[in-house]
């Protein structure tokens, strides 16, 4: 069992800093989505979390749902009491909706976090644009993509932005903040607030590949991969060198298992058709070859290593 402390930072409307932000839409009731929709409902804004998919928002309510009371167990661990109404009042802030556009005309800020594809955030933002009101800022969540180049679609492109959380989003203290190239100061400064009143370390970012972490963690998966590939260590040596030798959480491939070979694979070959001579993002055959076969880590039950199915 890893151990990692969580700091749990005291999100009472007294202590929390205060942000020109209170209402947010967040779009994509996933993984990252229902992480975001938590951490902003726990920091007192009031919430519209959206996906397309009735059956994902019936997830996302239960995963947040469990993830408060781990939470409130931790931060009223000598008041239960306050610890329920904590999560009930978090809970209560959270409204949910299949409709992006609807969502959008009250939201002070709208995060995106729906699948990591171009076209398909496109479509949504040139959407939102025509209905959001003119003080709404956009952003997105995206791993990979350029926010330039998402941005291109909307009129807004001073008020667009990237705000890209890390996986589990509860947990992970950082919050990359992308200024694109038209992002206006009033608008990076806003959304840096907006971070750290969701209890995130800020860091400013240009719009370059991967950011700041993904620019450094997708090497170092690949490179991980490439000498699982080669027979230079078993899998389970590798992760444990990279825990005791280097003090990581996880291990490289154990990490891969757990973001998604799928989601690995769409950023490497991004990655390689933008830049098709850099040696570290060429495709790797047994990264395609774990996707062909359906196995994409935790969330198949299989990748790397193999998992019991929830
Ligand atoms: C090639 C392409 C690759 C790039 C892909 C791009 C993806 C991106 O764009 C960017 C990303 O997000 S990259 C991923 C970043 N995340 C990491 O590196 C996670 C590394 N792992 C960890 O930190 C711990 O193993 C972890 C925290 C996950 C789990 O820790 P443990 O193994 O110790 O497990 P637990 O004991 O269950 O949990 C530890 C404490 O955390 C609490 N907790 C866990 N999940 C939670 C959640 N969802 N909400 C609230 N609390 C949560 C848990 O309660 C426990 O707390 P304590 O009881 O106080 O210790
Ligand atoms: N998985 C990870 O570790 C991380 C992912 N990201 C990024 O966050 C975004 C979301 O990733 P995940 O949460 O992992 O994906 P996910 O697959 O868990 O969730 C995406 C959700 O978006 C919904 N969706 C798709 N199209 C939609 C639309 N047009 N309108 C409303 N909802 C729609 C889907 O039904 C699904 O529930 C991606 O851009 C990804 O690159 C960023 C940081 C970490």
């Amino acid at each position: 069992m890893m151990q990692f402390k969580v700091i749990v930072r005291n999100f009472s409307s007294s202590s929390a800093m205060q942000s020109a932000i209170k209402n947010v839409t967040v779009i994509g009731g996933g993984l990252m989505g229902s992480g975001i929709a938590q951490v902003s409902a726990q920091a007192g804004q009031n919430v519209t979390l959206v996906d397309v998919s009735n059956d994902a928002l019936a997830k996302a309510k239960k995963s947040i749902g469990t993830n408060l009371s781990r939470v409130a167990k931790k931060m009223y661990k000598d008041n239960p009491q306050e610890g329920e109404k904590f999560v009930n009042d978090s809970l209560g802030r959270i409204n949910t909706a299949t409709d992006a556009a609807e969502a959008s005309k009250s939201a002070d800020l709208v995060v995106e976090a729906i699948v990591e594809n171009i076209g398909v955030k496109h479509k949504l933002f040139k959407q939102l644009d025509g209905v959001a009101p003119s003080h709404t800022i956009f952003a997105s969540n995206t791993s990979s993509l350029s926010i330039n180049e998402i941005a291109s679609v909307v009129k807004r492109k001073d008020k667009f932005g990237g705000l890209h959380f890390f996986n589990p989003v509860p947990v992970m203290r950082l919050l990359e903040v992308v200024k694109g190239s038209e992002t206006s100061e009033a608008t990076y400064k806003t959304m840096m607030e907006w971070g750290k009143s969701v209890g995130k370390t800020c860091i400013t970012c240009k719009d370059t590949p991967g950011f700041v972490v993904n620019r450094l963690l997708v090497p170092y998966i690949c490179e991980a991969i490439r000498l699982y590939e080669r027979g230079d260590a078993s899998a389970r040596d590798i992760d444990i060198a990279m825990k005791l030798g280097a003090g990581y959480p996880m291990g490289p491939l154990e990490l891969a298992d757990y973001v998604g070979l799928d989601t690995n694979k769409f950023i490497l070959d991004g990655w390689h058709k933008k830049f098709p001579d850099q040696q570290l993002f060429k495709p790797i055959p047994l990264l395609e070859k774990l996707v062909a076969e359906g196995k994409l880590g935790v969330k198949t039950g299989e990748g790397f290593y193999k998992y019991e199915k929830k």
